[in-house]
């Protein structure tokens, strides 16, 4: 039976600075050992879909709705209650993941602090949990683990804040554009150890992405958002081959007209229906 992690229902979000409506009455579902993704354009909603999940909103936005995980409603509990949340049970990965470390500490001892803040764990084992989760994401774990974040290239760093995230075993981790300033080859290792945590801990991700392929791919459900709503959703090849909205068409004529070795596997799915 589906057992929900998180469900979003009916938020709305809207900004004071002329009151703009942000996000209009979502919702959205992701359940234990699901990966749920959630695409759209850019300025359509989905950071701060992620955001409100974190209790990280920028002021001056009002919130109405339900947000609930495992049962309660992250909207009306206080901030100190919600922040106790992140990272051992809501992981986040950025983007952005210029802000994980402090640039004048080793990433190693970062590491083994956060997650000795999390876990009862002894140095020891914090470092192993580290070297072995680095070295899970395909880095030289001795030498990141050594390092200053400056000592490392933009991708190994943002491979260490991954393994971070992923090390502390979240119920609910929330990816948001993770592959963006990675190669497609590490950007595939990344994902695929998403995968295998999803597999091996059961829990849920949300994952946000503008790339329908990579959402065709890697996940079990979509979600379209559009201007702030869910305009659809479905199984990847009911978004890909049974859409309604012009949106979603229009993002689905893409992925058809990309050449090579996608294209073939977008349309091997769609035979085999
Ligand atoms: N701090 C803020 N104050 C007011 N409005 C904001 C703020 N941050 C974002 N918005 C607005 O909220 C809307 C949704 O933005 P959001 O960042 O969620 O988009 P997105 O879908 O994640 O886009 P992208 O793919 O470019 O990151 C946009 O209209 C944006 O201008």
């Amino acid at each position: 039976m589906r057992e929900p992690v998180i469900s979003i229902q009916n938020l709305l979000i809207e900004s004071s600075i002329g009151q703009k409506t942000i996000l209009n009455k979502v919702n959205l579902e992701v359940a234990k050992g699901e990966i749920v993704g959630l695409i759209g354009e850019s300025g359509s909603g989905k950071s701060i879909t992620a955001r409100v999940l974190l209790g990280l909103l920028p002021s001056g936005m009002n919130v109405r709705g339900q947000i609930f995980f495992q049962n309660e409603n992250l909207l009306t509990m206080s901030a100190k209650e919600h922040r106790k949340l992140l990272g051992k049970e809501i992981g986040v990965i950025f983007q952005d993941y210029r802000g994980s470390f402090t640039p004048f500490i080793k990433i190693g001892k970062q590491m083994a602090e956060t997650i000795r803040t999390h876990h009862v764990v002894s140095k020891k084992e914090a470092k192993n949990i580290s070297l072995q989760v680095l070295e899970e994401m395909g880095l030289d774990s001795k030498r990141v683990y050594s390092s200053y974040p400056f000592q490392l290239s933009g991708g190994q760093v943002q491979r260490a804040a991954i393994a971070i995230a992923l090390a502390l075993k979240p119920s609910l981790l929330i990816c948001d554009e993770v592959t963006t300033a990675l190669d497609v080859m590490s950007g595939e290792k990344v994902l695929d150890y998403i995968d295998h945590i999803r597999k091996e801990t059961g829990c849920a991700v949300l994952m946000i992405t503008h790339d329908l392929m990579q959402a065709y791919k890697r996940t079990d459900h979509i979600y379209v958002m559009h201007q702030g709503k869910i305009v659809e959703e479905g199984d990847p090849e009911q978004i890909r081959c049974y859409h309604q909205h012009p949106y979603t068409k229009k993002l689905c004529s893409c992925l058809l007209s990309l050449p090579g070795e996608n294209n073939l596997v977008v349309n091997e799915r769609v035979n085999s229906i």
